[in-house]
């Protein structure tokens, strides 16, 4: 039966008003009251319209497909009716020994934001409900033992899932739920085959859930391995109707990108918190190494980073710790660990995994392989105009999936821009990054660069190859966002008022040389690695300290300019702030092209005979020079 839930179908007071956080209550799901207790405790007052629709149905053990909205809540849609069937087995002694449930996520953040959000929801359940996460990173002796202790519910990326069952290690007879969550991207992380053994290995006739924001054609493989007849809760056009997200967009040349970064971010145009996505690595630590010029402090995520200080970067980002992220939103951002890790030939998988790409030397799959890949020290190369071919080919063999990383499923919290640095290459990829905004039914905004064909190439230091298919990928965005329900507006702003800081900017991107994005990147690792380590030895016992490792601190790799940090009076626009979102009003230049009231005032009095007398002729040394007169005094 495949049932396509309509607006018929939900509770009245939720279909008046489409909000997402009005009746019903958690209350008439019939959960157990520990896990009332946390979800009171996580302060989530009323469902949202996703787990008022999916909560009941799960608990039905009917087989789900869900779809909604990215930060509608579908974490929780599926957890608390997976641990109420677990409770309510416990509690009717129907639990058989070994896991109930297993969860399937695409990477190893989410594999650990997910097991955190189990240890909230069952903060109250003290150890009736035990949970194994296989992408920690723990001695293979402690994980057996973990898993011989009959956990309740086991948490993995489909390759840490499929090794262990494999090896007889993880028993999969007791299992009564399988969830599969961004189930559309464990596919393309080359995934298929783990999935596929795993589905041999389960009972059959379990009940499954796979869920997503964006859940296409893509799955059917995933349905006809797992699902009996699925109910498709699909929410995506009513919960779109509510899009909080206020979407913009500026084209602009390349370095005008740098430009507009500068005066958004130096002059606090945003408030609050932001998430930038640029293309590659080496974008990060450019426009880091650019922004530290001028003070602005922000901090990295990249695939690059060890996993332990991209959790913790998200998780300090979240305490409020940090304002900007910079992000590589690159396919591998949060992937491939488990191809790495685990030394597996990826070969029978390769082709699900992009051959490369436009950052294709930052990808560690690459790394294995050797292609373009010359060790971290040495850095991606200058793009010549053959390589950037070549790249941009592969590009376009790969774009489908150059749309994974961070922008898929990692709560940010609160985050109030976007900034679309780069353009991500696919409209399914924007949805993504969007959605790491406006959660929960807040509200946010986000702020895309994009670089018109013309402009393409024409400064190359701050060009991208990404952003060659820039206008052809706003179009896809902007018909999608309509679908959607949403609406990309073009920014009002008239880029010359911000002309007097162009000397600036340009002065700071003269320091972010090639060397220096690749020391700052070198050097970024080591310190990162080395606080890994402290992290996994130190910090586990005296959590505390984690407050003071920051993610944030200066690189330091460019030339220093302090003069930079400081933005004189002259140099803003005419009205201030206000003058960069409206129409001009007086902005103050380098030059006047009026006459300055001081001077003119001056001058006035000079030729009047009153106020001091002007020494300006005596100072300027080319009108008081007289070689002669010099000569004869000495
Ligand atoms: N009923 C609720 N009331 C208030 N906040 C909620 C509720 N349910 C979830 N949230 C919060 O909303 C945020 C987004 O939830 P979640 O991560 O589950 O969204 P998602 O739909 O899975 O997003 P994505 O598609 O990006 O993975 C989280 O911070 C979560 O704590």
């Amino acid at each position: 039966m495949k049932r396509k839930l309509d607006q018929d179908d939900v509770p009245a007071p939720i279909a008046k008003s489409q909000k997402a956080y009005t009746e019903p209550s958690f209350d008439t799901f019939g959960l157990d009251t520990r896990l009332l207790q946390a979800v009171v405790k996580e302060g989530f007052s009323a469902p949202t319209l996703v787990q008022s629709k999916a909560i009941p149905l799960a608990l039905e053990g009917k087989d789900l497909l869900v779809r909604a909205k990215t930060g509608s809540g579908k974490t929780a849609a599926y957890l608390l009716p997976l641990l109420e069937l677990i409770l309510r087995q416990k509690a009717h002694k129907t639990a058989q020994n070994g896991p109930s449930a297993l969860l399937l996520l695409p990477t190893h953040e989410l594999a650990q934001q997910t097991s955190k959000a189990l240890d909230s929801f069952t903060a109250f359940c003290h150890n009736d409900i035990r949970t194994v996460d296989l992408t920690r990173k723990i001695p293979e002796n402690v994980q057996r033992s973990l898993l011989a202790s009959s956990p309740d519910i086991i948490v993995a990326t489909p390759a840490r899932a499929a090794l262990q069952i494999s090896a007889s290690t993880l028993s999969v007879d007791s299992l009564r739920t399988l969830a599969i969550d961004e189930a559309d991207l464990v596919l393309s992380y080359g995934y298929e085959e783990d999935l596929h053994n795993i589905s041999k290995s389960i009972p059959r006739g379990i009940q499954t859930m796979m869920i997503s924001a964006t859940l296409s054609a893509d799955i059917d493989a995933l349905k006809q391995w797992y699902c009996r007849n699925p109910v498709v809760v699909e929410l995506d056009g009513q919960v779109e109707d509510d899009a909080t997200a206020t979407q913009y967009v500026v084209k602009c040349a390349e370095d005008e990108k740098f430009l507009l970064a500068f005066v958004i971010f130096k002059l606090r145009l945003v408030k609050g918190k932001c998430i930038i996505f640029v293309a590659d690595i080496d974008r990060c630590y450019r426009l880091k190494l650019f922004l530290e010029q001028f003070g602005v402090k922000s901090c990295i995520l990249n695939s690059e980073l060890p996993v332990n200080s991209r959790t913790h970067v998200v998780e300090e980002f979240n305490k409020n710790v940090y304002d900007i992220i910079i992000a590589s939103d690159e396919h591998e951002v949060l992937g491939d660990e488990d191809q790495l890790d685990t030394g597996k030939d990826s070969s029978s998988t390769k082709s699900q995994q992009p051959s490369g790409d436009g950052a294709s030397f930052d990808n560690p799959a690459n790394r294995a392989t050797g292609d373009h890949w010359d060790g971290p020290n040495a850095g991606p190369p200058e793009p010549t105009n053959h390589s950037v071919r070549r790249r941009q080919g592969k590009a376009r063999l790969t774009r489908r999936h150059k749309e994974y990383g961070i922008s898929r499923g990692i709560d940010f919290k609160n985050v109030a821009c976007i900034f679309n640095f780069d353009l991500p290459q696919t409209s399914k990829s924007y949805t993504h990054r969007l959605g790491r905004t406006a959660r929960a039914g807040r509200t946010g905004m986000s702020f895309s660069l994009v670089v018109p064909s013309a402009q393409y190439l024409k400064h190359k230091p701050t060009s991208t190859p990404s952003a060659q298919y820039d206008e052809e990928t706003l179009a896809k965005i902007v018909r999608h966002q309509r679908k959607r329900g949403g609406d990309v507006k073009p920014y009002e702003f008239d880029i010359k008022q911000v002309d007097a800081f162009r000397y600036r900017v340009n002065d700071a991107l003269r320091a972010v040389t090639q060397i220096a994005i690749r020391e700052a990147r070198t050097r970024e690792l080591k310190i990162e690695l080395l606080k890994s380590e402290k992290l996994k030895r130190h910090f586990e016992e005296n959590p505390e300290d984690l407050q003071h490792l920051r993610h944030d601190g200066e690189l330091r790799a460019a030339r220093l300019q302090p003069h930079l940090k400081h933005i004189p009076d002259y140099l803003m626009p005419g009205n201030g702030k206000r003058g960069l979102t409206s129409a001009d009003i007086g902005f103050v230049g380098f030059r006047k092209e009026s006459d300055n009231r001081i001077r003119k005032a001056r001058m006035q009095r000079r030729v009047s005979g009153k106020g001091k007398k002007s020494t300006y002729r005596k100072l300027d040394p080319l009108k008081t020079f007289n070689a002669k007169g010099r000569r004869s005094s000495s």
